[in-house]
């Protein structure tokens, strides 16, 4: 068996020996639109959606008085879009563990429309749970019946279609992809035969293995490694060469990185060591202990050009790991993948701050039985995730002064206990406490089942969706120089740092020294809107002053 055979799980061919995507558009072709946007701001060529974009904001001051004057700012944007979809490839770190096998046999199952008995009955593959693939978003109001006219998410710009992602990676387990898949005990046993052929052909390359950031009791799974305890820039450029078979041997044009590996220590930050580009890129040269293996698979995806996504709460991105972004004007994006208690609780948390309600404590307990809950059961493991599952409330309390004194905050804990009895369907118990009206108070108690892979897969496919499409987008701002000096300006792309993603993540990365948003309506907001805004449509109102004002 080749040591890394991965299965093209590429589009349906259509018979002219073209690969033809599964939303009709050729992977490779520029896309055919569900829509087009009738306005003298939009354009479309073979290649390009271009769209000049007024982005209206309010820019505020405090008098001396203490009293604040806002005014009302335009700055106008030209975006394009590359309209030709790739053919795309996603490498997961981790590919042989409970998320990676499970996604895998849901793109493999949803690829070739299965069908498979349940107890409930016969059961489809879809992709729910996937904002890109299970949501819509308004386009606008039909002129005749005045009603909203509802697309598909995924049909707002020219995004790849998840059916035909070719998909690979690595993980420090041998076990094959069938075999993984079985280990997971996650999918129905009808759906894994139908798939365990093309499962059992996909055995995950070997991976870094530096057995201090992880618990030690994934020891045992650790017999597909590279060699060396530590970091090394022979690791780093094993990594690259790896990117570059996978991309080769597929015939890629682009490859995306997604870490849904074991959950690792922090890493201290230490001065000279990870704090700069240079000094991080010195410390791996010299084996330093304290770099990750996140943090050399960032190092290589940066180096290599290939997109990194951190789904783990661990701090893979040291502040010399995003001025290396930076400096390579290469994407990287995280934290954690938001799935279920905290995906829950960044909506919950929101409702009530916004209504007035003034949350005084949160106790968010869960137990899982699976083997990122036995890595977890490691103290310094459970802290990495302990941090990313309790700070997703603060800028919904810092936003409201009214409810909230300078420092105030409700208490918060979150608690994780492995249980192994219960497997992936992970048990969320949360307690939401808050004031009321005149001394009165609400108690919600909340016991949410999530089975943990099935929420996370469609959060992978996000992930890489979005991330991809963010490659084909570029900017150019005007009014910062004359109408001839703007118009010889050069496009770029958005800030290395994506939070365009933090919809899909617990601890969002954002670009040094910018907010953190955790609400998880803004956060959707902020997604949406900005892809309206590259085919020049406003972002999503709901004033409807059509239905008020007649
Ligand atoms: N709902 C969810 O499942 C969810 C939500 C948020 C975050 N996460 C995070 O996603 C990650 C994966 O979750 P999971 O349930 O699939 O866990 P898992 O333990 O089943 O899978 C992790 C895999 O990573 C492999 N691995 C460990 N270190 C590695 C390395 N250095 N290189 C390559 N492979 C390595 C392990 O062998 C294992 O197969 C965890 O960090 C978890 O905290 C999961
Ligand atoms: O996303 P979420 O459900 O809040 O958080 C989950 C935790 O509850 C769980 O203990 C952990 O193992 C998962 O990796 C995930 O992080």
């Amino acid at each position: 068996m080749a040591p890394h055979a991965e299965v093209d799980m590429g589009s349906t061919a259509n018979g002219d020996g073209r690969q033809l995507s599964a939303n009709g558009n050729y992977a490779g072709a520029a896309s055919k639109p569900l829509f087009t946007v009738n306005s003298p701001n939009v354009v479309y060529t073979d290649s390009e959606i271009q769209s000049k974009y007024t982005y209206r904001t309010t820019t505020v001051n405090q008098g001396p008085d203490g009293k604040y004057v806002a005014t009302p700012l335009e700055t106008l944007y030209d975006f394009k879009v590359d309209r030709k979809v790739p053919k795309l490839g996603v490498m997961l770190v981790g590919w042989g563990g409970n998320n990676g096998s499970t996604v895998t046999a849901g793109i493999i199952a949803n690829r070739r429309g299965l069908v498979w008995d349940t107890r409930e009955g016969t059961q489809a593959a879809n992709y729910y749970g996937s904002v890109i693939m299970g949501s819509t978003m308004k386009l606008g109001t039909d002129s005749k019946t005045r009603k909203d006219v509802n697309i598909p998410f995924h049909d707002v710009l020219p995004m790849v279609h998840p059916n035909d992602l070719v998909v690979g990676g690595w993980d420090i387990s041998s076990l094959n992809l069938a075999a993984a898949m079985d280990r997971a005990k996650v999918l129905e046993p009808a759906l894994k035969t139908l798939v365990r052929k093309e499962m059992a052909e996909m055995v995950p390359l070997p991976s870094v293995y530096y057995p201090d950031f992880i618990a030690a009791n994934q020891e045992d799974r650790a017999d597909n490694v590279i060699l060396g305890p530590k970091a090394c820039m022979a690791h780093v450029e094993q990594i690259r060469k790896d990117i570059r078979d996978f991309k080769a041997a597929h015939g890629l044009d682009k490859v995306i990185v997604q870490w849904t590996a074991n959950t690792e220590r922090f890493a201290e930050i230490l001065a000279g060591v990870n704090d700069t580009a240079d000094n991080l890129l010195k410390a791996i040269e010299e084996g330093h202990e304290e770099v990750s293996p996140s943090t050399v698979f960032a190092v290589a995806c940066i180096l290599e050009g290939a997109p990194f996504i951190n789904g783990s709460p661990q701090n893979t991105f040291v502040p010399g790991a995003i001025e290396l972004a930076e400096k390579h004007g290469a994407f990287i994006g995280g934290d954690d993948f938001k799935s279920g208690q905290t995906k829950m609780k960044s909506a919950l948390v929101d409702f009530l701050i916004s209504a007035g309600i003034k949350l005084t404590s949160i106790a968010s307990y869960n137990h899982l039985g699976n083997n990122d809950g036995k890595n977890l059961s490691s103290q310094k493991q459970f802290r990495s995730k302990e941090i990313s599952k309790s700070n997703v409330v603060d800028d919904m309390v810092e936003a409201n002064n009214v409810l909230y004194a300078e420092g105030e905050h409700p208490d918060h804990t979150v608690v994780i206990k492995y249980m192994p009895a219960v497997g992936d369907n992970k048990r969320a118990l949360d307690e939401y406490y808050a004031e009321i009206f005149m001394g009165g108070h609400q108690t919600i108690s909340i016991f949410n089942v999530c089975e943990d892979s099935l929420l996370a897969s469609p959060l992978i496919i996000d992930l890489v969706l979005v991330t991809e499409m963010m490659t084909r987008i570029k900017w150019k701002a005007h009014g910062t120089a004359t109408a001839e000096e703007d118009a010889k300006k050069d496009y770029q792309s958005f800030h290395s740092v994506l939070s365009i993603l933090s919809y899909m993540l617990k601890a969002p990365l954002t670009p040094p020294g910018t907010p953190v948003v955790n609400a998880l309506a803004k956060q959707r907001g902020a997604l949406t809107n900005i892809f309206r805004a590259c085919v020049g449509l406003e972002p999503e109102s709901d004033m409807t002053l059509e239905h008020k004002l007649f």
